[in-house]
Order: C-alpha cells, then sequence, then structure tokens
C-alpha cells in the first residue's frame, strides 16, 4: 500500500514513513493510493469478535509490511488495554432508532484516545526499530493535546510539543496536559485560536530546515494513521446493527472533520453508511460549505464545545481530494485560495461532496437543550460536542434507517457547561479525580513561528 498527497506533488510514501512524516512536503495531507474493500462475509465475520481483533481485520489492508501481523496485533492489544470499558466503543440505545456510540472510555476520555493510544505504541515500535528521535508538534482545542501527551508521556526517543489556545480550552483538558511531570511532554499556550495553532504547526512542517533539523512528526490528524484508527469503530458499531445487511447513518460532531473522514472511509471500503451527517457548533462553516459551497472563515466564536471551535478545517481537504477526482492541482489551488480568504467549491465537487455528507448546525441554546433533554429521557449525560450531535441527528434521521450518533468525549471534561445545561454535576472517573490538586507546568509563547521554533530547538538541546 502506497501513500500519495492531496496536492499531487511530494514523494509517495509507504504507511510507515507517512505516519512518521506528518504532513506532505507540498503541504498537502497523505491518503492511501486506493482504498481496499471488505468483502460482506468478512464483515459479517466482525460481529461479536473483540474490538481489538475487528481493529485488526480493519486496518491489516492499509499498513502494508510495516508491521508483521504478529507485531501489529501486539501494538493494538497494548493501545486499548487501559480503557475503561469492556466494548472499548460501546453502543447504546436512546430510543428506537437513535443509537449513541460511546468513544469517551480511554485514558483521557474523549475519541482521540483510540488513535493517539494506537499511533503512541506504533510510534514507540518504529522508533526502537530504526534507533532514530523524532520532534512530535501538535496543535489541540483541547483533547488531541491531552491524549497525545497521554500516549507519548516518557517513551526515551520522542519529545512532544503540544501548541493550545490559551484561556480557550476547559480545565480538565489543560490539567491534563499541564500536570503530567515527564520530560519530555511540554504544554504550550499561545495567544489565539485552535486555528492559529493549526497554522503554526502547519508552518514548522513547511520550514524545512526546521522540520528535517528537529525531525519532525506529527499526530494531528494530518497524520494518516490517526484517520484510519478511527474507522474501526464506524465498523463495529454498524455491524452490531446489522451491517452489511442494514444501512446504517452517522452523526459525527466536527471540527477539524477527520472523524466524519474516518467514516468517508468506511464507506469507501464496503460499509453500508446511508448518510454521514457532520454536526457543527455556531462555527460552523462546514455546514455552509456543504450547504452553499463557499468555504470562507469568518473569525471563531468561543462556544461550550470549544473542542469544535474549528474554522479552518484540516482534513475537510482530503474530502475535497476526492471530490475534486484526485486532482491534486484543483486542491492546492484552492488550498492557495483559502490563504487569501476562502473557495467557492465547483459545481460538480459540490455535488460530489453531497452525495455522502449531509450537514446541520447547534446553537448555544440547542446544545444545552440536548444535554437537559437527553439526560431527562434516557438517563444519558452528554458533553456538549456529543450533545451538538445529537440535537443534528434528532433533525436529520429519517424513519427505517438507524441513526449512530457519536458521543465524542465524556461530560466530566466539561463540568460547567453540563452542570449549567442539566443541573448534574458530572464526577471525573476515581483514576484522575486527584486532578484539581496536581501541580501545572505550562509555558506561554507568542503566536510567532520563530518564537515556537526556538524555544522547541532549546528544549530539545537541553
Ligand atoms: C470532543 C470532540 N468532539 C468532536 C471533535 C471534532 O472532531 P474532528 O476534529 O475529527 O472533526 C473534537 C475535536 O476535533 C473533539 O475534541
Ligand atoms: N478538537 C481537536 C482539534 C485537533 O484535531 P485533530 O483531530 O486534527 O488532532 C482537539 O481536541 O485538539
Amino acid at each position: 500500500m502506497k501513500y500519495i498527497s492531496t496536492r499531487g506533488c511530494a514523494p509517495t510514501l509507504s504507511f510507515e514513513e507517512a505516519m512518521l512524516t506528518g504532513l506532505a512536503r507540498d503541504g498537502g495531507l497523505y491518503l492511501p493510493e486506493s482504498i481496499p474493500v471488505m468483502r460482506a462475509e468478512d464483515m459479517r465475520a466482525l460481529e461479536g469478535v473483540s474490538y481489538e481483533e475487528a481493529a485488526f481485520r480493519v486496518m491489516r489492508p492499509f499498513i502494508g509490511d510495516a508491521f508483521t501481523d504478529e507485531e501489529f496485533r501486539g501494538i493494538i492489544a497494548r493501545a486499548y488495554a487501559g480503557f475503561g470499558h469492556a466494548a472499548r466503543a460501546p453502543l447504546k440505545q436512546l430510543d428506537s432508532g437513535h443509537f449513541l456510540l460511546e468513544l469517551f472510555h480511554g485514558p483521557t476520555l474523549a475519541f482521540k484516545d483510540f488513535a493517539m493510544q494506537l499511533i503512541g505504541q506504533m510510534f514507540e515500535f518504529s522508533l526502537k526499530r530504526s534507533g532514530q528521535r523524532v520532534s512530535i508538534v501538535g496543535a489541540t482545542s483541547g483533547d488531541t493535546g491531552s491524549a497525545a501527551i497521554e500516549a507519548f508521556r516518557g517513551l526515551d526517543a520522542v519529545d512532544v510539543f503540544i501548541l493550545y489556545p490559551h484561556g480557550r480550552v476547559s480545565e480538565v483538558q489543560r490539567r491534563q496536559m499541564t500536570t503530567p511531570v515527564e520530560g519530555n511532554v511540554h504544554a504550550l499556550a499561545i495567544d489565539g485560536h485552535f486555528d492559529d495553532a493549526q497554522a503554526r504547526v502547519k508552518d514548522m512542517f513547511n520550514d524545512f530546515e526546521f522540520r528535517d533539523g528537529v525531525r519532525l512528526a506529527g499526530v494531528n490528524s494530518i497524520n494518516w494513521a490517526r484517520v484510519l484508527a478511527q474507522v474501526v469503530y464506524y465498523f463495529t458499531s454498524a455491524v452490531s446493527l446489522g451491517a452489511p445487511d442494514r444501512k446504517v447513518s452517522f452523526t459525527v460532531p466536527t471540527g477539524n472533520f477527520g472523524d466524519v473522514f474516518a467514516g468517508y472511509i468506511a464507506k469507501r471500503m464496503g460499509l453500508p453508511i446511508d448518510r454521514l451527517v457532520v454536526a457543527t457548533n455556531q462555527n460552523d462553516i462546514l455546514h455552509r460549505c456543504l450547504s452553499t459551497g463557499e468555504y470562507r472563515p469568518d473569525g471563531v466564536a468561543p462556544s461550550i464545545s470549544p473542542s469544535m471551535d474549528i474554522q479552518v478545517s484540516s482534513n475537510f481537504e482530503r474530502a475535497l481530494f476526492y471530490a475534486y477526482g484526485q486532482d491534486g492541482n484543483a486542491v492546492a489551488q484552492e488550498m492557495e485560495a483559502l490563504k487569501a480568504g476562502g473557495f467557492s467549491v465547483s459545481q460538480g465537487a459540490l455535488e460530489a461532496l453531497r452525495e455522502t455528507f449531509d450537514s446541520g448546525r447547534c446553537s448555544e441554546e440547542d446544545t444545552r437543550a440536548a444535554i437537559r433533554d437527553t439526560w431527562a429521557t434516557s438517563g444519558e449525560l452528554l458533553c456538549p460536542h456529543s450533545a451538538v450531535g445529537v440535537h443534528v441527528a434528532e433533525v436529520e434521521r429519517r424513519e427505517g434507517v438507524p441513526m449512530i450518533t457519536l458521543a465524542t468525549a465524556h461530560p466530566a471534561k466539561f463540568p460547567a457547561a453540563v452542570e449549567e445545561a442539566s443541573g448534574i454535576h458530572p464526577p471525573l472517573p476515581e483514576r484522575m479525580a486527584d486532578l484539581y490538586e496536581r501541580d501545572e507546568r505550562v509555558t506561554r509563547v507568542e503566536n510567532d513561528l520563530s518564537a515556537i521554533e526556538t524555544l522547541i530547538k532549546e528544549r530539545i538541546a537541553n
């Protein structure tokens, strides 16, 4: 299996190379050259197997010769051993046709753990084998950073630098990033929004002297392995509701478009997904784009679902690549236009996007109402991001096709918003009950490329 860039001008790589590389050298994102299709009988055979076994079977065709089967099974087993639920991704029924896929039973209580725990194990295995060291940079609106720090803390061959927007993540998210004591992990608070942090990360990848000098690697969903790991739970949940012999739809709380794009890959692999619904909060650029074809960021408005306060949605580029018939030039042109303010998706590409994706927007008031009403009717306490999904799913669901909404974080990561909406204070799980007492370690850094690069070089040297 080979990997190609969405902008068509970067070297073709193996799975392992793409995983360790992060952003392609032409600024694009890596994708598999072709998408393997799973036979219907192989999908049926996923019914009743462990999450780990399903993960092995779904991901195996993508990894080429990066790991032997035995090595890959070991990596998967170690990745999910620390999850707090035997099913890893349990499916709960909200009502007769609406299901909630709980993705928050990992070590940092968000769906990011599914991919981050896995790539932590993959990096460790690969770097041990090659004897290399890397410097990982990541941008976060809260959950990617905590999951990355948890997955890579204490690893010898890796330094991790996470940029987060100062004052714009929840206290639990911040403390998950700032309280680990291991010297190889660094939480860096910058002024601005998540989009600024992500832009600086991409700038670092596009500064080849810096990139090669510190052996830069990325753990945002820039990294294809992150997306791949998220494909698995689309299969496990759909199969448990009767796929491939029954269609299902998914609603996905969306910001950087990685999670919903994983659903698109599952569909291309043959999973009978009827509709993939992109659910946005008030930062609704994706909903506006899918409705009108116009992609024009117009500023981020902080919301009670802060992890989705994103206007420059990185993985939308991957969806555009397919919508433009795998034309890297067309994608590169749109991304150039984005730097100058935005772009209009061509009519053909918009129609292609709409063949797969629907979308909806959820206001702040509707988010609170979804938390309150879901608690009252089903006893399920939602985090604000999952509530955005449930609200949009209720609007978009259709008779006869089960709807699965992805519950992307634990309510205890956002206690203030959840308590305000429901009157219930969601406690942290026992194992992190002392989070508020632990000492924090954080570095403030200017939103300036050379200041950030200098700081990273200094930290690596010491
Ligand atoms: C809790 C939560 N829900 C939803 C999202 C959106 O996921 P994605 O960025 O993959 O669209 C994020 C982060 O992006 C998140 O942290
Ligand atoms: N919501 C995310 C934003 C980054 O997304 P990623 O999937 O590209 O890492 C976060 O919590 O940081």
